[in-house]
């Protein structure tokens, strides 16, 4: 599963009517609830990420990364903004790289 399936499922789920959806559910909250959940789940991730079960630094990431989307869901930014955005950085981190070697 990509982040654009999973943003894709949670965009189907909240314009979609039919069987009840924890993402629905989340979305209907509002944009603070979603930050709220995003950010009690990266603290857990973090945690996860300090302790020896890899298996819950894997599992953890998932819900972050699952929030993560029902969040930009709920501010109506597109993940291929996000997408534009970090390519926007490589390629300046790129010019930066040549321009700091020596010759
Ligand atoms: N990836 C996920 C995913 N990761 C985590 N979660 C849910 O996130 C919730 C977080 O658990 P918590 O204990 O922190 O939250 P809670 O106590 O249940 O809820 P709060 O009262 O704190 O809001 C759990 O109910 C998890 O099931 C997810 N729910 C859905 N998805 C994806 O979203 C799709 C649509 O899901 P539905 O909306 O449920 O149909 C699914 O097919 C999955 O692909």
């Amino acid at each position: 599963m990509t982040l654009e399936q999973l943003a894709a499922i949670v965009a189907r789920r909240a314009t979609g009517e039919g069987e009840a959806s924890y993402t629905r559910t989340l979305l209907a909250k509002g944009v603070a609830k979603c930050a709220q959940k995003l950010g009690e789940e990266a603290v857990e991730t973090a945690l996860a990420a300090v302790g020896a079960d890899t298996k819950a630094v894997i599992s953890e990431t998932a819900d972050l990364l699952y929030h993560l989307v029902v969040l930009l869901q709920a501010r109506g930014v597109p993940l291929e903004d996000v997408y534009a955005e970090l390519a926007r950085r490589t390629r300046q981190s790129g010019l930066e790289e040549k321009a700091s070697r020596p010759g």
